[in-house]
């Protein structure tokens, strides 16, 4: 039996809440919303085009890609339904490691196709679409929490724009090629960001850094990135396949015994998102998970030293 049908997350929610902190933070929780949900979906269908590719590699590292390059990447509302689709289906993906999330044909993501954007102007439509990206966004951020040891990160290449940017901030890592921009060009549009985007930013750059970036509408090259800490690195174009060095880059924190690196996932996700007391309380249950474990016990039969 699958753990998740996409008509029916909410009840994924529950039923794989069992081993998950953030259980009681989930708020899609009625009746009234799942068909809140189902509404929007069957909407956001009526605008197609693009599509949501993902590749479950062996290595246990997946790559997702956002398909839509006629128009720089732009989410159309069935792009949005397939990425609730492609990330119940990492949630679902026992041997998965890592994800690479990027854009297709050397650029990542320019935002909401603003045709479906205008056809769905009016604020019902949009608090709905919304909430559903913000759902499914922080779905594929705390892809750990549902028992796997996924570390993910953004490939941006090219332009991260409105809501392209957001979708960088789901995921653990950023990195940048030396020709790409970080833009959250909101309030250009005269909006603010409503995929979780501003509340992931400001705790990856902090308030400061995160007002400038929204309220200056701050073009992030990958400088200013490495300098506030969007950017976890930087690749230079021209040296190598940017995937392949991608994945050799997110290889030395996805190598390892899965149930550790699991368990260092959950530490750090707590640890930013819960009061400090369900922290610790879920950093014991995390130890509690490796302490004396396959990983544990042979580290200390073989002495090992940390030189
Ligand atoms: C604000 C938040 C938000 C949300 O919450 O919903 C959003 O994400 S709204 C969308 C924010 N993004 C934009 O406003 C992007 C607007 N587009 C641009 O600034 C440029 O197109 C750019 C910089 C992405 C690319 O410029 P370039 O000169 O390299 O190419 P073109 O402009 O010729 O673009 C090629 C082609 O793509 C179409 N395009 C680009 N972005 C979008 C988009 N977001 N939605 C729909 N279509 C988009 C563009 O119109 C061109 O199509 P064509 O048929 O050739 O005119």
């Amino acid at each position: 039996m699958a753990l998740c049908s996409v008509g029916r997350p909410l009840l994924l929610n529950t039923r794989n809440s069992l081993g998950c902190f953030f259980k009681q933070k989930q708020t899609f929780c009625s009746k009234a919303n799942e068909s809140q949900e189902e509404e929007i979906r069957k909407k956001l269908q009526l605008f197609p085009g693009g599509s949501i590719d993902l590749q479950k590699q062996e290595s246990g590292i997946a790559v997702m890609t956002v398909n839509n390059p006629a128009r720089m990447n732009a989410f159309s509302g069935s792009m949005m339904t397939e990425l609730e689709e492609r990330v119940c289906e990492l949630e679902n993906w026992t041997e998965g490691k890592g994800l690479i999330v990027r854009g297709a044909a050397g650029t990542f993501c320019s935002g909401s196709d603003l045709n479906a954007v205008r056809a769905i102007s009016n604020p019902q439509d949009g608090m709905k679409m919304c909430m559903f990206m913000q759902k499914t966004l922080t779905r594929l951020l705390r892809l750990a929490c549902y028992r796997l040891p996924l570390i993910s990160v953004a490939l941006v290449e090219g332009k991260a724009l409105g809501g392209g940017a957001e979708l960088t901030t789901a995921c653990d890592f950023r990195l940048m090629t030396s020709d790409a921009v970080i833009q959250f060009v909101h309030k250009h549009m005269g909006l603010v960001p409503g995929w979780g985007g501003a509340a992931r930013l400001v705790r990856i750059v902090g308030s400061q850094n995160a007002l400038k970036l929204l309220a200056g509408v701050k073009k992030v090259d990958p400088d200013f990135g490495n300098e506030i800490g969007l950017a976890d690195g930087i690749l230079k174009v021209g040296e190598g396949d940017t995937l392949v060095n991608t994945e050799r880059w997110l290889s030395q924190f996805t190598k390892g015994s899965a149930p550790v690196i699991r368990a260092v996932k959950k530490v750090v996700l707590s640890g930013r998102e819960l009061a400090l007391d369900e922290a610790l309380t879920t950093e014991r249950h995390a130890f509690g998970t490796v302490w004396g474990g396959p990983a544990n016990l042979e580290a200390l039969a073989l002495k090992t030293k940390h030189k």
